[in-house]
């Protein structure tokens, strides 16, 4: 069929800004039940005291920072005796820098740059809230990213105690966790858990039915009228049922809209949205590769660069010594960054019983797609694929290889 084509300065889109990841929608449905438990959590707040500590947890894209958002706008509309704070731990992984953020909350601007030690912004921040007869609620958004080097721990720990050492602060914490394997008794520290004793409110995946209702009402405000078809929206809401993340289905439509668009077309296609998809499909994993360090993408890139080149699983002897021709890292370093990688699910390691323990690495589906390393393109010299037996450290420890 072909569609009435376009003027070029003609659009679909009514409100771009609808299809942000930043946008909080202004109609939340099917999250009733959890506004009123996070409602319920901050009611001491309200009141004066601490706040009920909580863990939100669900599958990403299920809603669980937009309730955050909504209901920290909500307190501060109706008082100024709780300081809501949301610290995205996917940018925010070191402690300074998410005191600093608390600081901000508290007092409208950044803490000096250098020379302030941690201590000392809690307790100007501990000391402000006394003084506004105000308690501290913080949520750590993604705290898992926080986890593998006891980040975390550290956090709550200097959070939750701050009555200890600045008495009558009253603070608590809401934890977003979209990682549902992660326990926290295996985590934290029996000191810090002992503080946390948090309750934790389910974010469900939506049903099909919840996810057209979600995604319909987003297309109504953000394009015009009649763009994505009835057999378009079939597909979208399949494939965001597939996946579980309404981020998913958001950039979908985004993406084959601004397609049509080019196109000159005034509807979308389920071939737009099968060709977005293509895009769209390893959203989750570009994610996590944005929040990576320099030093932890250098391995990753090490890994995947001895993966192309060998077809298969590396060996992390391999790939240690790919690494260390560009920099000195000891082994311990090397290995807690695999770990950490595995953490973020980007690699699987998986240790094979041969002559020793030899671990193999495995990168995970899409992480390949997004880094987009082209097949042979580094490193063919580096055919040596002896396995870092446990037992092997000490010869690969000091770097260099
Ligand atoms: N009930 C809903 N109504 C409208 N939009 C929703 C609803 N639930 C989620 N969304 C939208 O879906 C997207 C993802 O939601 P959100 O960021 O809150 O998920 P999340 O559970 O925090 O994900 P993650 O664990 O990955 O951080 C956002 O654009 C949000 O506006």
């Amino acid at each position: 069929m072909r569609h009435p084509s376009l003027m070029s300065d003609q659009t679909l889109f009514r409100d771009p800004a609808i299809f942000e990841t930043t946008h909080l929608p202004e109609v939340f449905n099917y999250r009733d039940a959890q506004m009123n438990d996070l409602a319920f959590a901050l009611r001491p707040a309200v009141q004066g005291f601490s706040p009920l500590n909580t863990v939100l947890r669900g599958p990403p894209g299920t809603g669980k920072t937009t309730a955050v958002r909504r209901i920290f706008a909500e307190v501060r509309e109706v008082t100024q005796r709780v300081v809501p704070v949301l610290v995205s731990c996917q940018t925010e992984r070191a402690p300074n820098t998410i005191y600093s953020q608390i600081f901000f909350a508290v007092f409208g601007h950044m803490p000096p740059r250098s020379g302030v030690a941690n201590e000392r912004i809690l307790e100007k921040v501990a000391l402000r809230l006394i003084e506004r007869k105000a308690a501290l609620v913080v949520c750590l958004d993604d705290a898992h990213y926080l986890i593998p080097d006891g980040t975390l721990n550290r956090v709550l720990s200097a959070i939750l105690r701050m009555y200890e050492a600045w008495p009558g602060t009253h603070t608590g914490v809401f934890l977003t966790i979209s990682d549902l394997a992660t326990d926290f008794s295996r985590t934290l520290n029996p000191a810090t858990l002992s503080v946390l004793h948090a309750a934790n409110v389910y974010f469900m995946p939506y049903g099909a039915a919840e996810i057209r209702e979600i995604l319909l009402d987003r297309i109504r405000m953000g394009l015009y009228p009649g763009v994505v078809p009835p057999a378009a929206l079939e597909y979208l809401v399949e494939r965001t049922y597939a996946c579980g993340d309404l981020r998913m289905g958001l950039d979908l439509v985004r993406r084959a809209a601004t397609t049509a668009e080019r196109e000159a077309r005034t509807e979308v296609t389920v071939g737009d949205l099968a060709a977005a998809f293509e895009v769209s499909r390893h959203l989750e994993v570009a994610t996590v590769v944005r929040t990576l360090s320099s030093s932890e993408r250098a391995v990753l890139d090490a890994v995947l660069a001895a993966w192309v080149e060998g077809d298969g699983p590396a060996t992390a002897g391999a790939v240690y010594k790919r690494l260390g021709e560009r920099e000195r890292i000891s082994y311990s370093t090397f290995h807690e960054r695999l770990g950490k990688l595995e953490f973020l699910r980007l690699l699987d390691l998986k240790v094979r019983h041969e002559k020793g323990r030899t671990r193999e690495i495995f990168v995970r589906e899409g992480v390949e797609e997004v880094l987009q390393v082209p097949a042979g393109s580094s490193g063919a010299s580096l055919k040596c694929a002896a396995g870092v037996c446990d037992d092997e450290k000490c010869r690969y420890e000091g770097g260099g290889g």
